[in-house]
Formats: C-alpha cells, structure tokens, sequence
C-alpha cells in the first residue's frame, strides 16, 4: 500500500530536497551515492524498510551499526542526517527516515548515471532494531549461490532480482578483507580462486598485499567505478568480479543466474529496467504503513527515547 503520491500534499518537493542534499555531498565524495544505495538495501533486508538500520545505540537500542555486515562498513549516516534537518525544515513531522533511505536512493542511482524510478512511498520508522537478524539475514561475499538465493527469496526476492541487485556493485568500493582469501587461499586452496583473470588478480594483489592493510579500498567495479552502468556484468564475462559473490553468478555452471548475467551485459536498457523493478521490489520489504512505527524526528533515535 506504498503510493507515488503519498507527500503530494504534505510534503510535496520531498523529492528534489533529498535529490540536491545527494548531489552536494556527491560533489566532495563521488563514493558517496554508493554508499547511500548500499544503505538501503542493509535497511530494508533487516525487518523489511523501516530505518532500523539508522537508529545509534541507547539504552533501548541495540545497533544494527555494530553488526558484522555493516560495522566498519556501513556508511553515509551523516548525509542521511543531512538530508533529514533539509526534509524537517520544510515539512516538520512528515517525512520518515525509511522513506528518506528510498528517495536518497533513486537519487543516487541517477544521478551516477542510472536509471530513474517512481519511488513508491508512505513507510514508517521502526522503534527497534535487530543486529542479530543482521547478521544471521544479510549475504556476505562468501557465500554460495544457493546460499544467496535463499537469503533473497526469504525476503521475497528471485533470482533476477538477485542478479539484478547485485549489479549495483557497478560503483563503490570493498575493502581488502572480503577479498583476500580469492587472492592467496581459495577455500584452503593455498592457491588464488581459478575463477579470477590472471591481469586482475595481479592487480588486486598489489592494491591487497598479504599482511597488508585489510581497509585499503578497491573499486567494485574495476572500468567505470563511479558510473552506474552494465559494466559490472561484462566485467563478470571477463573474469573480473572483485567479489566471490559477484564472480559466482557467472561462473557456476549450470546456476540460472548465467544467462541473466549474460543479457544484462548484452543490453543496458534491460539492466536498467530490471534494476529499477527490483529496487521497487526491494522497497516494499514489510514496511510499516498506517499507523504502525512512527515518523521519527531524528534518524538516530526513536521519538522519545
Ligand atoms: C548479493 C549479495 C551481496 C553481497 C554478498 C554484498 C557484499 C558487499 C560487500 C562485502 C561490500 C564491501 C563492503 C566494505 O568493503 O565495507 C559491498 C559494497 C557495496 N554493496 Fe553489496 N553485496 C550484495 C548485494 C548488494 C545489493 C543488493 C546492493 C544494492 C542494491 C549492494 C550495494 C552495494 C554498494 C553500492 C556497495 C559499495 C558501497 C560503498 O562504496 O560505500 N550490494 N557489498
Ligand atoms: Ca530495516
Ligand atoms: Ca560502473
């Protein structure tokens, strides 16, 4: 029961307020419109899209900032504020943080380049949080194909949407430690995982030397790492996925994630339009509509705590 409408009388430039809080920080960190679409997908996968993922610790808040996904990890939580005090001072009381993560997230993708999409509105904000369903629910880079499959399909999401998802790892960055075992021991190998082209792994393991610093970024998307486009998925044909959940899709023989990988690298156009329905689709994980949750006046805290 999400609508296009929702802010239409209460709010009704909330749109271009989150899109130009988006585009000034964007300007001093080209990272940041990644980070802000990677935000919403950690939000909406831990109790469906509530803003849980916002909310600091207190004395009734355990974090989902402090779980292993997103610890270290997650970031933008200082734009997101940003955005929040320009939404309140033009509609006090309106606008929710969960609602606020999907604008902030359509803005980014277009204004990386990618598609544009009617963002479907009207969530509320969530008074918990759960860490431990962030780290038992969200996918790492570790894990199988079935194993992510699952993780989609238990929140409603198919294989295409995983594919599909998953292609927005065509801007942003990884840190060295998701990594490092496809570069020096591959499954207790000894060796580098066979499914990475020799010229990247060589190049990986000089940005991710062995003792290194596990921080040291690397772009998630080696061609264009800052553009929205389909080169994640040719990239993918071409052996160089930097995660192992990301080479996986193409490289298990057999898996029905193959041929979709192949014709969002033949067409843009169809990326495109999958990546918007599946981020749509994302965004209706059990948001908390009518009365249920609360529009918080601070991303951070719940009203009154
Ligand atoms: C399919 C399972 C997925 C896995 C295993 C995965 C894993 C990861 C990991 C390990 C990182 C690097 C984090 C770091 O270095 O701190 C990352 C970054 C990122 N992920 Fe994913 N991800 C997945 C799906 C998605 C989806 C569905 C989206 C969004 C629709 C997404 C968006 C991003 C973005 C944009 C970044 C870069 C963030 C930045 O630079 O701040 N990922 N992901
Ligand atoms: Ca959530
Ligand atoms: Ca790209």
């Amino acid at each position: 029961q999400l609508s296009s409408t929702f802010y239409d009388t209460s709010c009704p430039n909330v749109s271009s307020i989150v899109r130009n809080v988006v585009q000034q920080a964007q300007s001093s960190d080209p990272r940041i419109v990644a980070s802000l679409v990677r935000l919403f997908f950690h939000d909406c996968f831990v109790q469906g899209c509530d803003g849980s993922i916002l909310l600091d610790n207190s004395s009734t808040i355990q974090s989902e900032k402090d779980a292993l996904p997103n610890k270290n990890s997650a970031r933008g939580f200082d734009v997101v504020d940003n955005i929040k005090t320009a939404v309140e001072n033009a509609c006090p009381g309106v606008v929710s943080c969960a609602d606020i993560l999907a604008l902030a997230a359509e803005s980014s993708v277009d204004l990386a380049g990618g598609p544009t999409w009617t963002v479907l509105l009207g969530r509320r904000d969530s008074t918990t949080a759960n860490p431990t369903v962030a780290n038992t629910s969200m996918p790492v880079p570790f894990d199988s194909i079935t194993v992510l499959q699952q993780k989609f399909s238990n929140v409603g999401l198919n294989v295409t949407d995983l594919v599909a998802l998953s292609g927005a790892h065509t801007f942003g960055r990884s840190q060295c430690l998701f990594v490092l075992n496809r570069l020096y021991n591959f499954s207790g190998t000894g060796s580098p995982d066979p499914s990475l082209d020799a010229t990247y792994l060589k190049t990986l393991q000089q940005n991710c030397p062995q003792g290194g610093d596990t921080t040291t970024l690397n772009n998630l998307d080696p061609t264009t790492p800052d553009t929205f486009d389909n080169n994640y998925f040719s990239n993918l044909q071409n052996n160089q996925g930097l995660l192992q959940s990301d080479q996986e899709l193409f490289s298990t023989s057999g898996a029905a994630t193959v041929s979709i990988v192949n014709s969002f690298a033949g067409d843009q156009k169809t990326f495109f339009q999958s990546f918007a329905s599946s981020m749509i689709n994302m965004g209706n994980i059990s948001p908390l509509t009518g009365s249920n949750g609360e529009v918080r006046s601070n991303c951070r805290k719940v009203n009154g705590g």
